[in-house]
């Protein structure tokens, strides 16, 4: 393969991640490529993280969101604490600053590895998040599935980290409901006019709660880390929780902080490399670094 640049293959939490080193070149990941690389079960991933040139001063990266159906997002907290993890093992810096189209955002690695990620601030607005129609009061709209006297889903809150979100509150465990039946549904519901990330959610108690997620073009996920935010802020916001709390998503828990100083909301977790090659951004084609293979820890790409 002529042109290809380093990757690594990493999870968050189990959130699929390929982190792309596209530093030193103009040109982007591909929506084929995306495809192509998603289509094979050893690079089959949720959202690709392509780390670009920095575009202002003071950055370390601009980082380009691509999910498995090579649609653009906004937001990927698991897919930033990836990075923040590789380039801390590149360059022994433990504290990061990001530009994404969603703006600036900031994420360090702790002492014991985990990382956090400064999300933003949260967007309760129906413009914003964006609705199609206007909704006043975004912490319970209407919106249900299931039959009209008896919804298995209903009345979900809605909030923006950048990218749009549903959480429907749940009274069962989590795991009893189709999420990949209504995700697809919901995600591409008319209200919807960018389509949204899918979560149900139960809460445990005020500290903590079980969340899972159907991602935007990405579908079932072992874990979503903006969607644990949104999930926080709207629990926050209801009254069901306090402003930090546990979020169990499958792959297992997150800490999300909704800082009542600045509004920012801060999730902390974990990162894990697996393995590297090298890709060609333009088709997808990718060669796998077996050397790295058996080697565990964090690592440089
Ligand atoms: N896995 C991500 C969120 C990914 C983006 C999403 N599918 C979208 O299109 O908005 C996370 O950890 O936040």
């Amino acid at each position: 393969m002529a042109d290809q640049v380093q990757f690594a293959r990493m999870n968050g939490l189990g959130n699929k991640i390929l982190v792309v080193d596209m530093r030193g070149r103009k040109d982007r990941v591909t929506p084929a490529a995306a495809i192509a690389l998603n289509a094979d079960p050893a690079t089959e991933f949720d959202q690709i993280m392509a780390i670009h040139d920095p575009k202002a001063a003071g950055t370390d990266a601009w980082i380009d969101i691509i999910n498995s159906d090579g649609s653009m997002a906004q937001a990927c907290g698991n897919g930033t604490r990836c990075v923040v993890q590789a380039l801390a093992a590149e360059t022994g810096k433990k504290a990061f600053l990001f530009h994404t189209v969603a703006g600036l955002l900031e994420a360090k690695e702790h002492d014991d590895g985990t990382i956090s990620v400064d999300m933003g601030t949260p967007r309760f607005g129906w413009k914003e998040i964006p609705l199609a129609e206007e909704f006043h009061d975004t912490s319970r709209i209407e919106l249900q599935i299931g039959p009209i006297d008896d919804p298995v889903l209903h009345s979900p809150s809605v909030a923006s980290m950048g990218n749009p979100h549903a959480i429907f509150w749940v009274e069962n465990d989590v795991w009893s409901y189709e999420l990949d039946r209504f995700g697809p549904l919901l995600e591409n519901h008319p209200i919807f006019p960018e389509r949204a990330n899918i979560s149900i959610a139960r809460v445990r108690s005020r500290e903590e709660m079980d969340l899972r997620t159907w991602e935007r073009g990405a579908g079932l996920t072992l874990a979503c880390g903006s969607a644990a935010c949104a999930a926080a802020v709207s629990g926050a916001r209801t009254g069901r929780t306090k402003r930090t709390v546990t979020v169990n998503v499958p792959g297992g828990p997150l800490t999300i902080e909704w800082r009542e100083s600045d509004d920012h909301v801060i999730m902390t977790g974990p990162a894990e490399w697996e393995w590297s090659g090298r890709l060609d951004p333009a088709t997808g084609a990718f060669e796998r670094d077996d050397a790295t293979n058996s080697q565990n820890g964090a690592r440089a790409l």
